[in-house]
């Protein structure tokens, strides 16, 4: 039936089949969300309801004060080097770090000189690295290689803030974005991934209460009997790889990395010897592409085409 016919009146002799109402409607490509989203969500959901507040990450370039010098990462240190970051070249480089709004009180001068001196000379009780600490090379521009660079930018802040009772707040921050690596990209690796940090500012924390809070978290997500082996962070001691035994895949997997930020890094930033941070983080793409059943992460990417 056609609207020509409608107008010239033929379909009145026309002979037409019989509607199937049983037949099934046309493929409808209808969208969908996408899996790294889903996955992204759920872990929102579960900062939120543990009480996080969610960081600002819409800065993919940092200095290298951010990104490394600040977390203690020594500027000689393996992961500054261009296989593993990738640099900026235009600009050439970053202002020095300094306040970008009215409420923000600290003073940047003392902060980069804590940071040049902790790295240099060593402070705080630490004997620091003894090296001659590069002004210039903490102002290079990097693609950021991990969130932790933004961490380190609300504790700085956090360390200025003060509670009724006149001490630094308690805080509980977390981000969901992407980071890059310049590191060779094969079926689960790519150059950017989606980085899940959480951090806890507060006093009285410990190695234990942080392996305690690790469980709960991973719990909400079906990840349970969490191991824990030393690792080593730069910007954290003690640190501890986790894993879990993955009934699935019948094997102990890489969950994530953890640990408690550093004195020369708190200090650094004003924080009491007796405030700690936990700090911990893992991917999206890798619970992402096991819950989805996601063998090459380009799966992860662009369209799905339907081959
Ligand atoms: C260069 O690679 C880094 C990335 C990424 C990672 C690792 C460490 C951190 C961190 C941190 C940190 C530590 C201290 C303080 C602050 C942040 C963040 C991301 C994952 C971290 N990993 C990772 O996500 N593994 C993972 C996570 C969840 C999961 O769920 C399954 C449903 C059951 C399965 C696997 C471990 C490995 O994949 C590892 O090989 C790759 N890691």
């Amino acid at each position: 039936l056609t609207a020509d016919m409608i107008a010239t009146g033929s379909w009145k002799t026309a002979t037409f089949k019989p509607y199937n109402f049983k037949a099934s409607g046309a493929d409808q490509r209808a969208g969908a969300l996408h899996p790294l989203n889903k996955v992204r969500a759920e872990f929102r959901q579960i900062f939120f309801e543990m009480g996080f507040e969610e960081m600002p990450t819409d800065k993919f370039v940092e200095s290298g004060f951010w990104n490394f010098d600040v977390l203690f990462v020594p500027q000689q240190h393996p992961a500054r080097d261009l296989q593993d970051t990738f640099y900026i070249s235009d600009p050439e480089s970053a202002d020095v770090p300094r306040a970008t709004s009215s409420e923000d009180t600290k003073d940047y001068a003392v902060y980069w000189d804590n940071v040049k001196a902790v790295h240099q000379d060593g402070k705080y009780g630490s004997i620091g690295y003894r090296y001659p600490w590069s002004g210039d090379e903490s102002l290079r521009l990097v693609l950021r290689t991990h969130t932790t660079a933004i961490s380190a930018n609300m504790l700085h802040k956090l360390a200025a803030k003060r509670g009724p009772d006149g001490y630094i707040p308690p805080a509980r921050y977390f981000s969901i974005d992407r980071v890059f690596r310049n590191e060779s990209v094969d079926a689960t690796h790519l150059a950017e991934f989606h980085q899940v940090e959480g951090v806890i500012a507060d006093t009285n924390l410990t190695l234990g209460g942080l392996m305690e809070f690790m469980d709960i978290f991973f719990g909400k997500m079906g990840i349970t009997d969490l191991k824990y082996k030393p690792a080593y962070n730069p910007y954290t001691e003690p640190s501890m790889e986790i894993f879990s035994y993955h009934k699935g895949l019948g094997k102990l997997i890489e969950i994530g990395n953890s640990g408690m930020f550093r004195p020369e890094m708190l200090e650094s930033m004003g924080f009491p010897k007796d405030m700690r941070v936990y700090g911990w983080g893992l991917s999206l793409e890798r619970p992402t592409m096991i819950k989805y059943g996601i063998s090459n992460i380009r799966e992860l990417l662009g369209h799905k085409v339907d081959l």
